[in-house]
C-alpha cells in the first residue's frame, strides 16, 4: 500500500527537491503541491504532510493539517521548543497524529548535533559557527539554534559555568549571538547550501565538529524516513534523532 503525500511550499528550493524525492519513491504518492495563496482544503486526501515554509505560515500550515487528523514532518526553521510544547496539546487531543520537526533532515547534520551534545560536558569554551546560502532568510540558523540548546542543556548538566570571554565592548555584536549563552556566529557566503562548525576549546587543544551538506538531495533521506516513521510516533517529535533511534 502507497502512502499518500503532499508538500506545503512546494515551489520552494526544499519543497520542489522534496516533491522530486516523494515521486522517485515507489512506497508514496505524491497528491499535493501548495504554495502561498493555495487553499490546502483537504491536503489532496494526504496522508502525510511534508511542510517547507517561512516560520510565519508554518505554524497555520501545520495546525491545518493536525485540525484534519494528517500527519506533518516539519522542517521549516524556527520552531523553538515554545512553540513545540504549544502544538503538543493540540496534537495530543487528536489522538494518533504525529507531528515530526526536524531542525535538519541530513543524517550527518544529526550526527553532528549529538555529537556535540556528548562533547559539550568536557569543554570549557564552545561556540557554533553556522554558513549558509545568501537567500536563507532566518538567522541564526534552525540546526544553529538547536545545536547551542543541546550544548547548552548538557553543560548545565555538568555544572559547567559562562563559557569564558573577556569581552567587554562589542558595540556591532562582533561576538554574534548568544543562543543559551552559547555564541552563535552565522555566515551566508554566495556558493554555499547549509554548513555548520562547533568549536570546542580547553587549555591546549581544540576539537572542530563539522558538517557540509553540499546539495539539498542530503536532506532528503531524512525527509522520506520521517515520512514513513512520523505516524508511528504520535504527539509532537523534535529532532530526526528520535525516529532514527540515536
Ligand atoms: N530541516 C531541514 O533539514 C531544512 C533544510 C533546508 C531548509 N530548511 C528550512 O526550510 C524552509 C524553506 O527553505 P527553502 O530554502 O525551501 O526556502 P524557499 O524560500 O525556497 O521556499 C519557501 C517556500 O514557501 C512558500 N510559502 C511561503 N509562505 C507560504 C504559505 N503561507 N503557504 C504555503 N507556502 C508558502 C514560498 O512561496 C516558497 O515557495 C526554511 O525555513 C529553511 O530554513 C530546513
Ligand atoms: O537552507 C536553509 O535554509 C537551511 N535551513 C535549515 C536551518 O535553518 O538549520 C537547515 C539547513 C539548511
Amino acid at each position: 500500500m502507497t502512502t499518500k503525500v503532499a508538500v506545503i511550499g512546494a515551489k520552494g528550493r526544499m519543497g520542489a527537491t522534496a516533491c522530486e524525492a516523494v515521486d522517485g519513491a515507489a512506497d508514496l504518492e505524491l497528491v499535493g503541491r501548495f504554495d502561498e495563496g493555495d487553499d490546502l482544503g483537504d491536503l489532496g486526501g494526504a496522508d502525510v504532510v511534508v511542510e517547507f515554509t517561512v516560520l510565519a505560515a508554518s505554524e497555520r500550515n501545520v495546525r491545518h493539517c493536525v485540525e484534519r487528523g494528517v500527519h506533518v514532518v516539519v522542517g521549516t526553521s524556527g520552531w523553538t521548543d515554545d512553540r513545540a510544547a504549544q502544538l503538543r496539546t493540540e496534537v495530543e487531543a487528536k489522538g494518533g497524529v504525529g507531528v515530526l520537526i526536524a531542525p535538519n533532515f541530513a543524517i550527518g547534520a544529526v550526527l553532528m548535533m549529538q555529537f556535540a551534545k556528548q562533547a559539550a560536558r568536557f569543554y570549557e569554551s564552545v561556540e557554533v559557527v553556522e554558513l549558509h546560502h545568501p537567500r536563507k532568510v532566518d538567522a541564526p540558523s534552525g540546526t544553529a539554534t538547536r545545536t547551542a540548546e543541546l550544548i547548552a542543556a548538557s553543560r548545565a548538566e555538568a555544572g559547567l559555568g559562562p563559557v569564558p570571554d573577556a569581552t567587554t565592548e562589542d558595540p556591532d555584536g562582533a561576538r554574534g549571538a548568544s543562543v543559551e549563552g552559547v555564541p552563535v556566529h552565522a555566515v551566508r557566503l554566495r556558493g554555499l547550501v547549509a554548513h555548520q562548525e562547533v568549536l570546542l576549546g580547553n587549555e591546549g587543544e581544540m576539537l572542530t565538529i563539522r558538517h557540509d551538506s553540499f546539495d539539498r538531495v542530503s536532506f532528503m533521506p531524512g525527509v522520506l524516513t520521517g515520512v514513513r516513521e512520523v505516524g508511528k510516533h504520535p504527539g509532537v517529535t523534535v529532532g530526526l534523532e528520535h525516529v532514527l533511534g540515536i
